[in-house]
């Protein structure tokens, strides 16, 4: 796995973000689908919002999908590989890259047909902590007529990239500008965010 995070460096280097196909198999990708559904059936997923603590609030000019936050602990229940995997990047980003990775969100993301998400960055403009996105796409089959397309703004202009199974997308979460045009059948999807967040003095101080 090492190479393969050396490659995905190498290509967020080279282009601005990196793409790797079969970041999970398919089975466990059909599973974390399967509990996407079934937590959707359920009415767990709510309308995504934009901005972060007293900023935050739904403007569905900007985007219109469906978010379900998931917890480490949910993550590793219901997809144990995608878990492993993430936790295994991070261990590696913080060793070989001195990243200072120490703590992750994730969601599960629903763009029903005719849902999009324009262009923007994915670190709050109030908020440094997201330093890393990785997104994993859970979609079997996506064809260009399905729309939905991850359209991202690199270093050598935009690009597109179908949002297929397994495939994982990475990039730095303040400099990549991208967007998800509007899908024509429903799309899922699991994206997480890898920061650093500074635990404040006080905490760590001891008395005594
Ligand atoms: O699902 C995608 O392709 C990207 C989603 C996204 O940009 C986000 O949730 O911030
Ligand atoms: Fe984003």
């Amino acid at each position: 796995m090492e190479a393969t995070f050396d490659a995905l460096l190498t290509q967020m280097e080279q282009q601005g973000f990196a793409v790797m196909d079969e970041f999970i198999d398919r089975a466990s990708v059909a599973k974390l689908r399967e509990h996407a559904q079934r937590a959707m059936a359920d009415r767990a997923f709510h309308p995504a919002g934009i901005g972060q603590g007293q900023h935050h609030h739904t403007n569905h000019t900007i985007r219109n999908d469906q978010v379900l936050w998931l917890t480490p602990d949910t993550l590793a229940v219901w997809c144990p590989t995608l878990h492993h995997h993430i936790d295994h990047l991070t261990g590696w980003l913080n060793q070989s890259c001195y990243a200072g990775i120490n703590q992750s969100e994730f969601h599960l993301a629903h763009y029903a047909p005719g849902a999009y998400y324009k262009r923007h960055l994915d670190r709050f403009a109030n908020n440094n902590e997201r330093r890393f996105t990785v997104i994993v796409y859970l979609n079997d089959q996506w064809c260009e007529a399905d729309g939905g397309q991850l359209v991202v703004y690199g270093h050598a202009g935009h690009h597109s990239i179908q949002p297929e199974a397994g495939r994982l997308v990475f990039f730095p979460s303040d400099k990549l500008e991208h967007e998800v045009l509007p899908a024509k059948r429903p799309r899922w999807s699991f994206t997480g965010w890898l920061k650093t967040v500074r635990i404040p003095q006080s905490c760590c101080s001891t008395n005594y």
